[in-house]
């Protein structure tokens, strides 16, 4: 489905050495790229959600870091760059598991060797997420194959984990990619997400531009959906899921596993190795992002005439929380679709996966 010249979240200039993204907070209405050209631009499109998505956060990271250290390559400005872009959001850990790759390439080099070394290290764990996000559709493909469905293959997903998320591809949504690429019938439920609207606002672009069927459908009618009988499983991403199979995601995923458990309807969770985090022992010690209740409280959308405009919904001084995130317990988590195959949510399923890529007890490769 993706050549060279496929829309991809985040590129860049091989001559010039310009990197571009997409702002996601302009989408569906408007596909504007953003040259980010600062580290303070870097930190921006990360925090304000420009780009969002564990594995698109991570890749834009190492490029935002590969930038300040083209200015000023000393190990103050590494440390102090690191973490400033550490510092834009506490859930996806693939924000802190790019950082480290990154200072783990540079730290052993001479100063006079980090610039080039920071940016062919992004370039590389770019490349090294289509790879893996590719790998995950491969698997979760083999999944969705032996799932036994009517004349169509439901499937619900939340929030946006498609190529939006990552480079290209996604993780939730490569299977269906694939799965629509290899003339399986798929339907897609794309839960809204409220409040930030990641579903009806990403997911449903990204679906209809590549021609796969979905309806989006507002959050809470999504627990009728599975008693209806129309959903078949149920595909999401992740942020961070911990040693024990405790997955942490978008606000709203802890409720469509309670309601999958019920129904016996299978809960995947698609996701690239980097977003285990190996130090965290359950979903417990995963922080959970706290932002602005104006979030909740009003919403972004254009009028009749295509004119942009952002309405408040409540009345004026009510309170409103906006926890970005929760964690559905591994037990409610059929399995973790991962490049490396498909794992048990559980600590057993892990530490095979741990086994089979020869990784240490605190996450690092041993290989
Ligand atoms: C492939 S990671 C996608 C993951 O990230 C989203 O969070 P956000 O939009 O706040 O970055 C959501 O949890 C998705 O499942």
């Amino acid at each position: 489905m993706f050549s060279s010249d496929d829309l991809s979240s985040l590129r860049w200039d091989a001559v010039s050495g310009a990197v571009e993204i997409i702002d996601q907070t302009l989408l569906p209405h408007t596909l504007r790229w953003v040259h980010l050209d600062s580290l303070e631009a870097y930190c921006h499109a990360i925090s304000a959600m420009q780009v969002r998505g564990a594995p698109l956060i991570g890749v834009t990271a190492a490029f935002g870091l590969a930038h300040a250290i083209a200015g000023d390559p000393s190990d103050h400005n590494l440390e102090l760059a690191s973490a400033r872009l550490l510092a834009t959001r506490p859930t996806a850990v693939n924000l802190r598991w790019a950082l480290e790759e990154m200072a783990r390439e540079l730290q052993p080099r001479p100063l006079k060797q980090r610039a080039d070394a920071a940016r062919k290290r992004a370039i590389a764990l770019r490349e090294a997420d289509i790879d893996s996000c590719s790998a995950i559709g491969d698997n979760g493909l083999a999944l969705l194959r032996a799932i036994s469905y009517r004349d169509t293959l439901n499937i619900m997903t939340h929030c946006n984990a498609g190529w939006l998320a990552t480079i290209q591809w996604g993780t939730a949504l490569a299977p269906i990619y694939k799965a629509h690429a290899a003339g399986l019938p798929v339907h897609v439920w794309v839960s809204e997400t409220r409040p930030r609207n990641q579903g009806m606002n990403l997911t449903a672009w990204e679906l209809q531009r590549a021609g796969v069927p979905c309806t989006v459908v507002a959050d809470n009618s999504c627990g009728q959906l599975m008693r209806a009988g129309e959903v078949d499983c149920i595909i999401v991403g992740s942020d961070r899921t911990a040693a024990n199979g405790d997955v942490c995601n978008k606000i709203g995923t802890y409720l469509k596993a309670l309601a999958a458990a019920d129904n016996n309807i299978p809960f995947y969770v698609a996701l690239p190795e980097s977003t285990i985090d190996w130090r965290c022992a359950d979903g417990g010690g995963i922080p959970i992002e706290e932002r602005d209740p104006l979030e909740v409280l009003a919403i972004a959308g254009v009028d009749a005439a295509g004119q942009g405009l952002e309405i408040n919904l409540a009345a004026a001084a009510t309170s409103a929380a906006n926890p970005a995130f929760d964690v559905t317990p591994a037990r409610l988590v059929t399995s973790l679709v991962t490049e490396y195959g498909v794992f048990a949510a559980d600590s057993a399923g892990l530490a095979r996966l741990k086994e089979q890529l020869g990784i240490a007890g605190d996450g690092e490769n041993i290989g």
